[in-house]
């Protein structure tokens, strides 16, 4: 048995779940690792010249065993996310510490850690196997996966699973991830693959468009209400195309950062009207590596206020870090909110702190989304209300390039990965409603 007949049954129109049920496993996959014997490969290069294509190997992999309330998944295409970049150069931190800690926990646990890491934290697949316990999917239903992945034994993670103390990443802290022909998931990270989009367009937004989500949208987050204006940064990347759709779907005023006029243009095809090119207006929030310039952040400041009529930012969707933050502290209206999941430029935050307590201003720290919240987001994708942002589709032996792109912000938008899908475009199965929105799932393609 090998991968090949479980794609030849996945295109078969007439494979049913007892089909599935009763094929053979394969005894290995390939699948994208990082290895635990060159997590110094890079040393003392700098964070820029750290490059994925030199650590992520297209891997021949051991089945791994299914547990209770799991699955087996045949992953028919995943997506790049920053994190597997950040895996891929062993940065801030080498990823096999998590699988340490993980295999620590638990015998089942052990599986994880091993000298390999098989990353990923998006897919799009069909169900291969489900481990006892799990009655909700069967083989053969097509799924994607979200990548929260928690215990539940804990009281703190019963209102909100991301505050589970087990609480991880799949693919990123834990083994078997989705840039494989196989993943091995929690059966409750799974959630009905949305019919009017092909395999690669479903895997496109999962982890991105669910932080964004809670980040943006929820209580959890900022909680977005109607004329907020919103300071995206990045607004057309993976984040923020889709923290763009949900300002402009939820009658709130975008005001988006990008770096050239090309992503200022997919930013106005989105429906976004106040666009800043952070790059022709040459802000520089550091003088120097030590010293933050005040000038402009208040530079930044005015030119908001002539594309909002004078008014200030409501909420910042923050994620640069370093480079942006004081920036972002500073030109936050009174009583705002600045809310934030990340820190690509640098962890170590700066701002001045008068202007927080003063006015009121608010910092929220979000990271990913609870179960219900990543259910939420992958609901709105299905009913067609927020759309992929899909760019450019590798596949799986290119996924090194693929996330170079990434790392060196090449990209726009989200970048999809091949898996066992043999070409794009394949498991559309509304085909009428994917002709209504067929303009703005195209919008990112090839530029
Ligand atoms: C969905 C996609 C998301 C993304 O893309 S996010 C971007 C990518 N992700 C990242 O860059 C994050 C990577 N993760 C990290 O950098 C690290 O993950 C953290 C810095 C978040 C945490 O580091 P650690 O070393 O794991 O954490 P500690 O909690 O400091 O644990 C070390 C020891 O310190 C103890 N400790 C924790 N808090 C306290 C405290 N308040 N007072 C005293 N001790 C404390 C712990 O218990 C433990 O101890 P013991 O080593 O003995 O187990
Ligand atoms: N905690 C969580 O749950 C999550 C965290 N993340 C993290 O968020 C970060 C962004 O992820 P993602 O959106 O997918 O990545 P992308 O690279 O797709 O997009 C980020 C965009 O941010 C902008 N940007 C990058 N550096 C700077 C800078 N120094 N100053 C201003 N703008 C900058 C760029 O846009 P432009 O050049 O056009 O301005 C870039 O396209 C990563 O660090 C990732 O690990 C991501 C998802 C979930």
């Amino acid at each position: 048995m090998t991968v090949k007949d479980i794609l030849d049954a996945i295109q078969s129109p007439e494979s049913t779940s007892a089909d599935f049920a009763a094929l053979p496993l394969p005894e290995s996959y390939r699948a994208i690792t990082v290895h635990k014997d060159e997590t110094e490969m890079f040393a003392g290069l700098s964070t820029r010249d750290k490059d994925p294509r030199k650590s992520l190997h297209l891997d021949e992999v051991p089945l791994p065993e299914l547990g209770p309330g799991e699955a087996l998944v045949a992953v028919m295409a995943s997506s790049v996310n920053y994190n597997s970049v950040w895996t891929s150069i062993f940065e801030p931190l080498s990823t096999f510490g998590f699988l340490e800690r993980y295999g620590r926990t638990n015998e089942l646990a052990k599986r994880h850690d091993l000298p390999y890491h098989i990353i990923g934290s998006d897919l799009a697949g069909v169900v291969l196997r489900t481990g006892p316990g799990v009655n909700a999917w069967k083989p053969g239903d097509e799924v994607v996966a979200h990548c929260l992945s928690v215990e539940l034994e804990s009281s703190d993670g019963h209102n909100d699973t991301m505050l589970d103390p087990e609480q991880r990443i799949w693919g990123f802290e834990t083994n078997f991830g989705g840039l494989a022909e196989i993943a091995l998931v929690k059966s409750n990270q799974l959630m009905p693959k949305p019919d009017h989009l092909s395999w690669e367009e479903a895997a496109a937004p999962g982890l991105v468009n669910s932080t964004a989500y809670r980040q943006l949208v929820s209580r959890n987050g900022a909680g977005m209400k109607q004329g907020d204006n919103v300071l995206i940064w990045g607004a057309s990347g993976g984040l923020g195309s889709y923290a763009t759709q949900f300002a402009l779907a939820g009658g709130a005023n975008p005001i988006c950062v990008v770096s050239s006029p090309q992503k200022a243009e997919i930013c106005r095809s989105m429906g976004a009207e106040a666009i800043i090119d952070r790059n022709a207006e040459g802000y520089k929030f550091w003088k120097d590596e030590q010293t933050q310039d005040p000038k402009e952040w208040k530079r930044f400041g005015k030119r908001i206020r002539e594309l909002t009529g004078g008014e200030d930012i409501d909420i910042v969707f923050e994620h640069p870090g370093r480079e942006t933050f004081g920036a972002s502290v500073y030109v936050t209206r009174k009583g705002g909110t600045i809310t934030t999941c990340a820190s690509t430029s640098g962890y170590m935050h700066e701002y001045d702190n008068r202007y927080l307590w003063m006015s009121l201003k608010r910092i929220i720290g979000s990271h990913f989304a609870n179960y219900r919240e990543a259910w939420e987001a992958n609901r709105l994708i299905a009913k067609g209300k927020i759309h992929p942002t899909l760019s450019k589709v590798y596949s799986l032996e290119d996924t090194g390039q693929a996330a170079h792109d990434v790392h060196r912000n090449v990209h726009q938008g989200k970048v999809g990965v091949l898996c066992l899908a043999p070409e794009e475009g394949l498991g559309v199965r509304d085909h009428e409603m994917r002709a209504k929105h067929l303009d703005a799932i195209n919008r990112f393609r090839n530029i």
